[in-house]
C-alpha cells in the first residue's frame, strides 16, 4: 500500500538574529537602539564577525556539532590578532629587551650559558644539537662546558663533539625571582608583527640569526647583569684556553660579517723561541698596559688608552704564535683580521673594531700584503674595470706604481682590496674606535708600510722576528724531540738529549731557516732523536738548494743570531730546568 505522499514541512525553528542577542526591552536601562549597534558593527567589522560566530556557538536543539567546531575555529582566527596586539602592547609597556646578532661574541657567551645552565639543567624537551667545527665555530667552548656540566639528556650516547644549544624558539627561565624570556630566531623565521623577538638586519639588508633576551621592567640593567653573568661564566669555564676570533669576510662570506670564534688551548710563552730580553720586555709592557696604574695614567694624561706593536720578519718566525701566547698570558681574547682577503671594506673594518671588547689583543696580519702601502697621489694609471672603487693603496697594486716587494698574493688576479689607508687609520684610532685594545700588526716587509701607520702612538714597539739561531735550534729539538723521547723511551737520559740537541743545532746553519721550517722537519721525525740526526744533513742540503738559502740581510740582523742571544740560557743547566721548560709545552 502506497501511502499518499504528504510533503512534510521542514520544522522551522525560530532563529534568533544576532542583533537580538543583545536586545533589551525598550524600557531597559541597557537598551541600545538597533541602528547604533549596527553602526558600531559596521565601523569595526571584526566585531560583527565575532558577534556572528558567537551566535553560531549557541547550543542548538538539533545537531550543530560540526558547525560549532567551525565557529570555534573561526572565532579563534578572529580573536588571535587581537590577542597578539594586546600581548605586544603589554610587552612594549612592561618589558625591556636586547637583541644580539648571533655572530656577535656576546651571543656565543649567552648561548653557552643557556645551553649549560638552562637546557642541560631543566627537564627540557627540545635542544639544538650540533657537531663541532663548521656548524658553530665556538665548538670547543661549548664542548668544554658540556663536559664540565656532564651530559644530562642522553648526550653520552653520541659523539663527544655533539654540542647542546638552545633551539630556535622561545624559552622562559628565572634568575632568582626575575623571569627572563630567551628567544632564538633564524634569519628565515622573521615575523614582521612580533615584538617578542626582534630580528637583526645587517648593513647589507640581510636577516641575521639573532637572540633576544627580555625581562620585566623599564631598565636595561638586569639585562646588562645577565650578559655579564654569561661573560663571567665563559671566563670561569675557559681556564686553559684562549678564544680566537676571526673577522668574517662580509656579506658574501657564508659565515657573514662580524667575528667568528674558536677556542684553543693556551700556548705558553716559553714555547716561543726568541730573545729572552725582548720577550720579557714585551710581556712586562703588556702587563703594565693592562694594570690599574697605567689605566689611570692614560686617563690622567688624557692620552687615548691604546697600545700598538709591530712584529716584523720573514713568514714562519713566530709573530702570530707569540701574539697568541701573549693573549693567553694576559687572559684575554685575541682577534685576527686578515686584510689580504680583500673582502673587508673600510666600513666593515670600522664595525669590526667597534665590536671589540675593552680588553683584547687585535692582530692585523701581514699588513703589507694587504696592499695598503704608502698613500700615493692619485695615479693616472687606469684601474681595471672590475674594480671601480679602488682605494689609493690598491692603485699601486694594479698600476705601474705597484711596489716590487708586493707579495704575489697581494697582487692577486682580479682581487681588489677594499680597505684604504685612511679607513684603516680611522678604524684603529679614530674617535669612535674602542679603547683598551692592544693592537699587533704583523708584517713581512715593514718598509712597505706608510709611516703614518707605524708612527709613535699607533705603534709603540717594533720587534723583529728572525730565522732560527743555533741556540733556538737546540731549544726546538729539546721541545719537539727530547720531551717525547724521554717520556716514551726509558733508554734516553737527559744528558743524551742535551748532547743530541747540540749536535742537531750544529748541523742546522744559523739564520738560514725559519723556526716553522725546522719545526716541520722535526715533527716528521716523530720523537726519534736518531732519525732527526740521521736525516738533518740531507734535509738541510735539499732545503738550502730549494730556497737558495744563504742567509739574508734580515737574518744577519736577527736578534736570534746575536751572539748574546741564548733563548734557553739559564734554563737548561740541569734536568729540572728542562722539565720545567717542558712542562707547559706541546700545544700548537
Ligand atoms: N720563534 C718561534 N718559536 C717557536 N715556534 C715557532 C717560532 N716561529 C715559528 N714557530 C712555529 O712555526 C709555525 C708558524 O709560526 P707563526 O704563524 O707564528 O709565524 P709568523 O711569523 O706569524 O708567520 P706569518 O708571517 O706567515 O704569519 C707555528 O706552528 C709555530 O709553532
Amino acid at each position: 500500500m502506497v501511502l499518499p505522499h504528504t510533503p512534510q514541512k521542514a520544522q522551522q525553528l525560530p532563529r534568533t538574529e544576532p542583533d537580538q542577542l543583545w536586545s533589551e526591552p525598550i524600557d531597559s536601562p541597557d537598551y541600545i537602539p538597533r541602528h547604533m549597534k549596527r553602526s558600531a558593527a559596521s565601523q569595526f567589522p571584526i566585531l560583527e564577525v565575532i558577534q556572528r560566530l558567537l551566535y553560531r556557538l549557541k547550543p542548538m536543539p538539533s545537531g550543530g556539532n560540526l558547525e560549532n567546531l567551525l565557529a570555534l575555529i573561526g572565532l579563534y582566527q578572529a580573536i588571535h590578532p587581537l590577542y597578539r596586539l594586546l600581548q605586544d602592547l603589554c610587552i612594549r609597556a612592561f618589558t625591556v629587551q636586547v637583541t644580539i646578532p648571533e655572530s656577535d661574541p656576546i651571543a656565543k657567551e649567552v648561548l653557552a650559558w643557556m645551553g649549560s645552565e638552562v637546557i642541560l639543567t631543566s627537564r627540557t624537551r627540545s635542544a639544538m644539537l650540533v657537531t663541532g667545527g663548521m656548524q658553530d665555530a665556538n665548538d670547543n667552548f661549548h664542548r668544554h662546558m658540556m663536559m664540565a656540566r656532564g651530559p644530562r639528556i642522553g648526550i653520552d650516547k653520541v659523539d663527544s663533539e655533539v654540542l647542546c644549544l638552545p633551539p630556535i624558539g622561545t624559552r622562559l627561565f628565572w634568575i632568582g625571582f626575575r623571569p627572563f624570556i630567551f628567544s632564538r630566531r633564524g634569519g628565515s623565521s622573521y615575523r614582521n608583527n612580533s615584538v617578542i623577538a626582534g630580528n637583526f638586519v645587517d648593513d647589507s639588508g640581510h636577516l641575521q640569526n639573532s637572540l633576544t633576551i627580555m625581562t620585566l621592567g623599564w631598565s636595561l640593567k638586569p639585562l646588562q647583569d645577565f650578559t655579564t653573568l654569561c661573560h663571567k661564566f665563559k671566563i670561569k669555564n675557559l681556564t686553559g684556553t684562549t678564544t680566537v676570533y676571526f673577522a668574517g669576510g662580509g656579506s658574501g662570506d657564508p659565515y657573514g660579517e662580524g667575528w667568528q670564534s674558536v677556542s684553543k688551548a693556551i700556548r705558553k710563552l716559553d714555547t716561543i723561541d726568541m730573545d729572552e730580553d725582548t720577550k720579557f720586555d714585551l710581556i712586562r709592557d703588556a702587563e703594565y698596559y693592562y694594570s690599574e696604574q697605567s689605566r689611570s695614567f692614560f686617563a690622567d694624561c688624557g692620552i687615548p688608552y691604546r697600545r700598538g706593536y709591530l712584529f716584523h720578519g720573514p713568514p714562519g718566525t713566530g709573530k702570530s704564535s707569540f701574539s697568541a701566547a701573549l693573549a693567553g698570558h694576559l687572559g684575554c681574547d685575541i682577534y685576527h683580521i686578515n686584510l689580504a682577503t680583500g673582502s673587508i671594506s673600510d666600513g666593515g673594518l670600522h664595525r669590526l673594531f667597534l665590536g671589540l671588547p675593552r680588553k683584547c689583543i687585535v692582530v692585523i696580519e701581514d699588513i703589507d700584503s694587504a696592499g695598503i702601502g704608502r698613500e700615493q697621489a692619485p695615479s693616472t694609471t687606469e684601474a681595471p674595470p672590475t674594480a671601480p672603487t679602488l682605494s689609493i693603496g690598491i692603485e699601486g697594486m694594479y698600476g705601474a706604481g705597484m711596489p716590487m716587494h708586493m707579495p704575489r698574493q697581494a697582487s692577486g688576479q682580479g682581487r681588489r682590496n677594499m680597505v684604504t689607508l685612511s679607513g684603516l687609520l680611522n678604524a684603529i684610532d679614530g674617535n669612535a674606535s674602542q679603547e683598551g685594545r692592544l693592537l699587533i700588526m704583523t708584517s713581512n716587509n715593514p718598509d712597505a708600510l706608510d709611516s703614518a701607520l707605524i708612527r709613535p702612538g699607533r705603534i709603540d714597539k717594533k720587534v723583529y722576528f728572525g730565522n732560527i739561531s743555533t741556540s733556538a735550534g737546540k731549544s726546538i729539538f729539546k721541545r719537539l724531540i727530547g720531551r717525547s723521547a724521554l717520556a716514551h723511551d726509558a733508554a734516553f737520559t737527559m744528558a743524551q738529549i742535551e748532547q743530541y740537541a747540540s749536535e742537531f743545532a750544529d748541523k742546522v746553519p744559523a739564520n738560514n731557516f725559519t723556526p716553522a721550517q725546522v719545526q716541520n722537519f722535526l715533527q716528521g721525525c716523530r720523537g726519534d732523536p736518531h732519525q732527526a740526526l740521521r736525516e738533518i744533513d740531507a734535509w738541510v742540503e735539499e732545503n738550502r738548494s730549494a730556497t737558495g738559502a744563504s742567509g739574508t740581510s734580515e737574518t744577519s740582523t736577527s736578534f736570534m743570531s746575536h751572539p748574546a742571544f741564548d733563548p734557553i740560557h739559564g734554563l737548561l743547566d740541569n734536568d729540572s730546568d728542562l722539565d720545567s721548560l717542558m712542562e707547559g709545552e706541546g700545544m700548537a
